[in-house]
């Protein structure tokens, strides 16, 4: 599981200095599918960033099981990252010049592990596209280069997939096939996401959802609904 304590962000110095997260303390039980809201600003982004340690918090903790996030080596922690957290953008960020295939392969590749093809062969087939493994990112409708981004982000079999507005630059529809695979790998593989979104809808795929505002913790919801939570949103933005 993994535990933010207490974290605080601050971007800038001085006058200009911008509190993006004000001692927040949450926690992401293993196999578990939370959604992060909040207004725009509300420090959504940087709470994900700081939680898979891709940024670093000015202050507080982030605990991965045991392991300090932050007493780890800058090294130790970006293996940690490459090996026990996969992560899904809403810009996709495929490398556009490799096949579905090779952007699969590529997490790791990074940990210096060389891919067995029938892997791949299943992590495309796990999210439907094994039929499109030969096809670059442009040759992919939207749903599709998601569909290898959430690939790619399972191959190393991560305890932790990140979302940041996964569903962000999709239809409706598409985006709903997107959460799903999202809950299939909750319900299925016991992994645990945790996803940045401002759509009540997709919110109400996960088993709880965390509220932000102003930087800090603004309540939070249980299984929630998508009414449940658009008026909880409501609230927070009026
Ligand atoms: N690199 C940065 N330098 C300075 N300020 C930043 C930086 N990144 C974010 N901020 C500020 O920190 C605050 C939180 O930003 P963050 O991106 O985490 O919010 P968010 O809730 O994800 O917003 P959105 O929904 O609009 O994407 C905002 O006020 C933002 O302007």
């Amino acid at each position: 599981m993994v535990v933010v304590e207490q974290l605080r962000r601050v971007y800038g110095h001085g006058h200009s200095a911008v509190v993006a997260l004000d001692e927040v303390s949450c926690a992401f039980e293993a196999g578990t599918f939370t959604a992060v809201m909040g207004p725009s600003g509300s420090g959504k982004s940087t709470l994900l960033q700081c939680a898979a340690g891709l940024d670093q918090p000015t202050s507080g903790k982030v605990r991965l099981g045991e392991t300090d996030l932050g007493a780890l080596s800058e090294n130790a922690r970006t293996k940690l990252r490459r090996t026990r957290f996969g992560f899904v953008f809403q810009a996709f960020n495929l490398l556009p010049a490799l096949s579905a295939a090779q952007n699969v392969a590529l997490p790791l590749r990074l940990a210096g592990r060389k891919p067995r093809p029938a892997e791949v062969a299943q992590a495309l087939e796990m999210v439907g596209i094994a039929d499109r493994a030969d096809h670059r990112p442009s040759e992919l409708s939207g749903g599709e280069q998601q569909r290898v981004a959430i690939a790619r982000a399972l191959i190393t079999g991560p305890d932790v997939v990140f979302a940041d507005e996964p569903t962000g630059s999709l239809d409706s529809a598409t985006g709903r096939e997107v959460l799903r695979l999202l809950r299939a790998v909750v319900d299925q593989r016991a992994q645990t996401v945790v996803m940045v979104t401002h759509d009540p809808r997709a919110a109400a795929y996960a088993d709880r959802v965390v509220f932000l505002a102003d930087g800090r913790l603004a309540g939070q919801l249980e299984r929630p609904s998508a009414d449940a939570v658009a008026a909880r949103m409501t609230g927070l933005e009026g």
